[in-house]
């Protein structure tokens, strides 16, 4: 493999880029971004007074094989001392909450949240498990996620539970999300074990498949829930760059925006708007619709399947107050879609990463985040909204569930359009029909980022491991 070009310069495309820098077999990479900055949806404010806000996301899971493996790379890039971990026992791992009926409701957790009952939910949550226990399989190849779990543990859980999990997590809707690719572990439970209980208890202390390195040795010994960074999340993706800078074997570009590619006798030609480059391999880590309009028209069925794929629009608005003005303190809250659809939840920054708080003076820091799958429906236009209706919502919201009637004394807000990848019933099925046709005709292309394979952080960085993998052949 001689040259290898990587289009988009998110998480997604520069992970793949550190991967493919680890291995002799590329003697030159290329990484194309429209934009002016890499990174893609890592995107923090640093103040000039200390204080850092998250646009995109703001904590990373260190769980599972994907967490482990984020966190090998964080210490191999020498990031390690600049870790803010957050620990299972913290306030923020413990109290999440949900806003129903006019009122914030602490979510049950642990022996107690199975045995009593927690308000908004009408019945102690043990009834519920023991009834998913003896509910049969389903024998569908793929369900909404609000079916799945209204079928398994109930009515009540899918519309309050699932709906708010579901905005906490793809700002999307569980009616229409498909628990297939959206909660794989949850419908694999049901597919082996017929339970999820069941899954869930027997399979939980799978080996992660990935080897621990020292930090994610760490993050094990001390029990961590979710981690950042010193200078915010934008950190990760900052250091990798200058990682691919230092090798001396890739080529960054920015303000690059791919236009079209073709395939050559020899690989790809890639044109931008001032210059075409040859490439044997092509990586995309491009989102699905931007990848699409790339493509030649001799890739029609793959176009096809690739304009079939969802995203939502989130609006992320951050929120400084002077003084500690919360009366409840944890992770944050979500409001189910019954609730109020345009307002997806509200996260207590301040709690869940003191750190990034300006060093001198006791502020409070918060992000409302809104729209996801209802922006249009509540918001009109996203091209069009206006920054003050999005900014008096967020306001209100905290206003009106949180009691704090204080101005904020500093405010961002940015409209993140199609930020999200909405995976939608028989997702699994689009991305495995393009797969096939890249196979097929034998194209030296492989797709990568949040598109596919799954939205979080851990899991874009581990589909651009995976891709360079398959790639290459072997161990990275
Ligand atoms: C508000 C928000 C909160 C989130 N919270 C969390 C969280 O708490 N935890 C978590 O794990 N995940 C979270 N996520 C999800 C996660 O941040 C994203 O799924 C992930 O960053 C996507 O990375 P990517 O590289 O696949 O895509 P992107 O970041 O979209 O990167 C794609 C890149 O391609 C570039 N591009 C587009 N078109 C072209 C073109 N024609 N030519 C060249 N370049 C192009 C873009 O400019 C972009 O830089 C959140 C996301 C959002 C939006
Ligand atoms: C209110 C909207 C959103 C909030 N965060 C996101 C949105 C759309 C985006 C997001 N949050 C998480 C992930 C990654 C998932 C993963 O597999 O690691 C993404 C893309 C993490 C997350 N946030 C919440 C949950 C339950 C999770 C799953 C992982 C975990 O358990 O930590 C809940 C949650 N998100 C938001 C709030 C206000 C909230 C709950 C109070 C904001």
């Amino acid at each position: 493999m001689r040259t290898v070009a990587v289009l988009g310069g998110g998480i997604g495309g520069l992970a793949a880029s550190y991967y493919l820098c680890k291995s002799p077999q590329v003697t030159k990479l290329i990484v194309l971004e429209s934009s002016s900055r890499f990174g893609g949806w890592l995107w923090s404010t640093r103040r000039s007074d200390g204080a850092v806000f998250e646009h995109g996301p703001r904590g990373i899971r260190p769980t599972g094989a994907v967490g482990c493996n984020t966190l090998n790379m964080v210490d191999d890039l020498g990031l390690a001392r600049d870790i803010l971990p957050v620990t299972s026992s913290h306030v923020a791992s413990r109290s999440r909450y949900v806003y129903v009926a006019g009122q914030l409701h602490r979510l049950p957790s642990g022996l107690s949240g199975l045995l009593r009952t927690f308000p908004p939910f009408s019945r102690p949550l043990l009834f519920n498990v023991a009834k998913e226990i003896f509910t049969r399989k389903g024998t569908g190849a793929d369900e909404s996620v609000h079916s799945f779990v209204s079928r398994r543990l109930g009515k009540e859980l899918a519309d309050i539970a699932a709906d708010s999990l579901c905005r906490g997590v793809f700002a999307g809707d569980c009616r229409k999300l498909s628990v297939r690719s959206c909660f794989p572990f949850l419908f694999e439970a049901e597919q082996r074990r017929g339970s999820l209980t069941l899954g869930l208890l027997l399979d939980s202390g799978a080996p992660p498949g990935i080897h621990p390195g020292p930090l994610a040795q760490r993050s094990i010994r001390e029990s961590w829930a979710q981690w950042s960074l010193r200078t915010g999340v934008e950190t990760l993706p900052e250091a990798i760059t200058e990682f691919l800078q230092q090798s001396g074997r890739a080529q960054l570009h920015k303000d690059a925006a791919v236009q079209h590619i073709t395939p050559s006798t020899s690989g790809w030609k890639i044109y931008m708007e001032d210059g075409v480059i040859s490439a044997d391999h092509i990586i995309s880590a491009l989102p699905a619709k931007a990848l699409c309009s790339a493509l030649p028209s001799s890739c029609h069925s793959l176009i096809w399947e690739l304009q079939n794929m969802s995203t939502a629009t989130v609006a992320v608005v951050n929120l400084e107050y002077d003084g500690s003005i919360l009366s409840m303190r944890g992770f944050g809250h979500l409001i189910p879609s019954s609730e109020d659809p345009g307002l997806l939840g509200v996260v207590y920054d301040s709690d869940f990463f003191p750190q990034h708080n300006r060093p001198s003076g006791q502020t409070t820091r918060l992000t409302i985040m809104l729209g996801g799958a209802w922006f249009q429906e509540v918001f009109g236009d996203p091209e069009h909204v206006k920054e003050e209706s999005l900014l008096t919502k967020a306001t209100e919201a905290v206003r009106y569930h949180l009691g704090v009637t204080a101005t904020p004394s500093w405010s961002r807000v940015s409209v993140q359009k199609d930020c999200i990848p909405q995976y939608y019933q028989g997702h699994f099925q689009r991305v495995e029909s393009s797969r096939s046709f890249i196979k097929e005709k034998n194209l030296s292309l492989s797709l990568i980022g949040s598109s596919y394979d799954g939205v979080s952080v851990n899991d874009v960085i581990f589909s651009g491991r995976t891709a360079v993998q398959d790639l290459l052949g072997g161990g990275i």
